[in-house]
C-alpha cells in the first residue's frame, strides 16, 4: 500500500472511487488519502512558487530605469515567468507531477474525495475519521441532507468523540479564530489578542494562497490579440480571486460575511482591555476602513480621542488593513466596470470560456408582436435592435460593397426577374476589413448585432441546445427600372426555409432546400421604399394571409424554419429594401465558419 509517485491526484481519486464501488475499503482509503495528500502538496508547491516569483520579480531592478510603454510590467512578467519555470523544475513535487487540470481542481475544491472517504472509513471501523470526513464534506456543502444524516449517525456511535470531529480541510485561521472566541467568552484578553492576531495573519496568508491558485491557465477558445488576451485572462483570474473570501469566510459551515474586519473589532476591544491604547486605536481605524459608517466603532474612536494619552497619530490604520482595502476597492471597481461595459458569453460548460464581449448597445430592443399578433406559431417581431446610426452604418456597407448575386451563387435575380439582389456575407465583410477597405467597427456591428439577435431568439424560444449560425446575409432588393408599378409577382415567393413545398401542400425536407435550417430571422435596416412587406401565409399561393410585417430600421422578425412558417416578400415597387437574413441550425456540421474567422480579425 505504498504511496504511488506515478499516479496523479486525479487517478488516485478515480481509483479510490472504483475501490469503493468494488467494496475494497482498504484500497479506497489508501487511494483517496493519497490523492488528497498529492493535491495538497501540489497546490502548496504551486502557491509558494507563484507567490515567491511575483515578489522576486517585483523586487528586481528593471533593465532600464524609465518605464516606457509599460515595459516594466512586461519585464516583470518575463522575470516572473523565468522564476516560475525554475521553481517548477527545482520543486520535487511540481517537477514530478503532471499539472492539475481545472476539472481535477474542481473535484478537490469541492471536497469530493470525502464523499466516499467517510464510507470507507466507516467500513474499516475507523469511526472518528468517518465522522470527520463527513463533517469536512459538509462544510462546503451545508445543504447535503444525506451527508448530514451520516454525520448524525456517526455522532451517535460510542466510539466517536463528537468534540474531536474536525474539518480536515480547515485553514489555520478557522481554529485560531475559534480559540480567540473561546478566550473572549472566558475573558482571557491576552489569549484573545494572541489568537486573533495569529488568525488575522493566517487569514491573509490563506487569501494570498487562494489567489495564487487563481493564476492558472485559461482557455480563451480562439487566438485574440496581445492586449485582449491579457485582459481576458486577467479578468478570469480576477473573478476567481474575488471568490476567495467566500471560501475563507466559511468557518466550519458557518458563513461570516465580515470575518476579516471582525478581527479588528475584537482586537480594538482587547487592546483596550490590555491597556494598549495605541494598538486599540489602530485596530479601530483599521475596522472603519471596511465599514466607514459603523456607528459603534465611530463612537469608540470619539471616546479614544478624548483620552489624555491618545495622540492623533494613533489613528493610522494598520498597513496590512490599508493595503487590503485599497486592493479590494480597486478590484471591485474594476469588476463593476467590466460588468457594466461587457457581457459574459458562456461558451459551454464551466467558467473557463468566459471572455470579454461587448454588452448589447440597445437596451430598448424588445418584443413587439407574438404568435397571436402574427396569427401563427413560433414567430415573433422585436423592435429596437439598431439605432438609426447603426442602420446607416450597415446600409453604407451594403451600398458600397454589396455585390449582385453575392450569396446566391452569382444569380443577380434569384427570386424574381423584376428585382436585383445585392448581398454581402460575413466572410466578405471580413475580407474587406483584412484588406483595409472597411473599418473594424463595421464588421463588429455586423457580427455583434447578429449575435445579439441570436441570443434574443434563443431566449424567446427557450432554446436549451447549442444553436449555430449557419448563414448570415445582408441583402438589398431593388426593382429593375423596367418593372411595372402594378406588378403582381412576389419579391420572394411564399416558401418555407427548410423544405420544398409541393403543390399538394406537402413540404419535403430534401435538397435543394436548406434542410438543416432550424430557425430564421430577418433584421430590417430601412423603410424608405414602397412595398416589400414580409407576409406569413397559410398556403403556398398567398391566398390566406395570416399577417404582414412592415420593415423598418432595427426591427427583427424571427420564426422556426419549417412548414409552420410559410412566408414571402411582397414586391418592392420602388426604392431599395435592405435586411440582414439569418439562419440557425442545431447541426454543427453546417456552422457558419466565416464568423469565427471574422472574430479573429477583430480581436
Ligand atoms: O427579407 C425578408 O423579409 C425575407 C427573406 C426570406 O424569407 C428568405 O430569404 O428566405
Ligand atoms: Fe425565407
Amino acid at each position: 500500500k505504498e504511496y504511488d509517485e506515478d499516479e496523479d491526484c486525479l487517478i488516485s481519486y478515480k481509483r479510490g472511487v472504483s475501490a469503493y464501488l468494488e467494496n475494497n475499503f482498504d484500497e479506497c482509503v489508501t487511494k483517496l488519502e493519497d490523492g488528497l495528500k498529492k493535491y495538497s502538496n501540489y497546490t502548496q508547491a504551486l502557491q509558494s512558487c507563484r507567490i515567491k516569483c511575483k515578489e522576486d520579480a517585483e523586487l528586481a531592478d528593471p533593465l532600464y530605469a524609465i518605464d516606457l510603454e509599460n515595459m516594466h510590467f512586461y519585464e516583470k512578467a518575463i522575470r516572473n515567468t523565468l522564476c516560475l519555470m525554475r521553481c517548477r523544475k527545482n520543486n520535487m513535487v511540481l517537477a514530478t507531477s503532471t499539472s492539475v487540470t481545472p476539472e481535477t481542481d474542481q473535484i478537490y475544491q469541492d471536497a469530493k474525495p470525502y464523499e466516499y472517504l467517510h464510507l470507507c472509513y466507516y467500513q474499516k471501523k475507523e469511526y472518528q475519521k468517518a465522522a470527520s470526513s463527513a463533517f469536512t464534506y459538509l462544510v462546503p456543502h451545508p445543504k447535503d441532507e444525506l451527508m448530514r444524516k451520516s454525520l448524525q449517525f456517526y455522532s451517535t456511535l460510542s466510539e466517536v468523540d463528537t468534540s474531536s470531529i474536525v474539518n480536515y480541510e480547515a485553514k489555520d485561521h478557522v481554529y485560531l479564530y475559534a480559540h480567540g472566541l473561546d478566550a473572549y467568552d472566558k475573558k482571557d484578553w491576552k489569549s484573545v489578542e494572541n489568537n486573533m492576531e495569529e488568525s488575522l495573519i493566517a487569514y491573509l496568508q490563506a487569501e494570498e494562497n487562494c489567489r495564487a491558485l487563481c493564476e492558472g491557465p485559461f482557455n480563451q477558445g480562439w487566438f485574440p490579440d496581445l492586449v485582449p488576451s491579457i485582459a481576458n485572462h486577467y479578468t478570469f483570474s480576477l473573478k476567481c480571486k474575488r471568490k476567495c473570501p467566500l471560501k475563507l469566510n466559511n468557518l466550519n459551515g458557518q458563513y461570516h460575511e465580515d470575518l476579516l474586519p471582525s478581527h479588528y473589532h475584537y482586537l480594538q476591544y482587547v487592546y483596550f482591555k490590555n491597556n494598549n491604547l495605541k494598538s486599540a486605536c489602530q485596530a479601530a481605524a483599521s475596522y472603519v476602513l471596511f465599514y466607514p459608517n459603523d456607528d459603534t466603532m465611530r463612537s469608540n474612536i470619539e471616546y479614544y480621542k478624548k483620552l489624555p494619552k491618545v495622540e492623533s497619530s494613533f489613528f493610522i490604520p494598520r498597513p496590512e488593513a490599508a493595503q487590503y482595502v485599497r486592493r479590494l476597492t480597486y478590484e471591485k471597481r474594476l469588476l463593476h466596470f467590466i460588468d457594466t461595459e461587457y457581457k459574459f458569453k458562456d461558451e459551454g460548460e464551466g467558467s473557463q470560456a468566459e471572455v470579454l464581449t461587448l454588452k448589447n448597445y440597445n437596451p430598448n430592443f424588445d418584443l413587439f408582436m407574438n404568435d397571436e399578433d402574427l396569427n401563427g406559431t413560433k414567430r415573433f417581431v422585436a423592435d429596437g435592435l439598431f439605432t438609426q446610426h447603426e442602420c446607416n452604418t450597415l446600409l453604407n456597407l451594403a451600398k458600397k460593397y454589396a455585390l449582385k448575386g453575392d450569396g446566391y451563387k452569382g444569380v443577380a435575380s434569384p427570386h424574381t426577374s423584376m428585382e436585383t439582389f445585392e448581398g454581402i456575407t460575413i466572410g466578405r465583410t471580413a475580407l474587406l476589413l483584412h484588406f483595409g477597405r472597411i473599418k473594424s467597427k463595421q464588421l463588429y456591428l455586423y457580427l455583434k448585432s447578429t449575435d445579439y439577435a441570436k441570443k434574443f431568439l434563443e431566449e424567446y424560444f427557450d432554446i436549451k441546445r447549442t444553436l449555430y449560425f449557419t448563414y448570415t446575409h445582408l441583402v438589398c432588393r431593388t426593382p429593375i427600372v423596367e418593372a411595372p408599378i402594378n406588378r403582381t409577382d412576389f419579391s420572394h415567393a411564399i416558401h418555407a426555409d427548410n423544405c420544398n413545398i409541393l403543390h399538394n401542400g406537402v413540404c419535403l425536407k430534401t435538397p435543394p432546400a436548406f434542410t438543416w435550417r432550424d430557425y430564421s430571422a430577418i433584421i430590417y435596416l430601412n423603410n424608405n421604399f414602397e412595398g416589400g412587406e414580409l407576409t406569413f401565409s397559410q398556403d403556398m399561393f398567398g391566398k390566406t394571409i395570416q399577417s404582414n410585417v412592415k420593415p423598418k430600421c432595427g426591427r427583427m422578425v424571427a420564426f422556426s424554419s419549417g412548414f409552420e412558417n410559410l412566408h414571402g416578400v411582397k414586391p418592392v415597387k420602388s426604392g431599395t429594401r435592405c435586411a440582414i437574413a439569418l439562419w440557425f441550425t442545431f447541426n454543427q456540421k453546417y456552422e457558419e465558419k466565416s464568423r469565427n474567422i471574422a472574430y479573429k480579425l477583430i480581436y
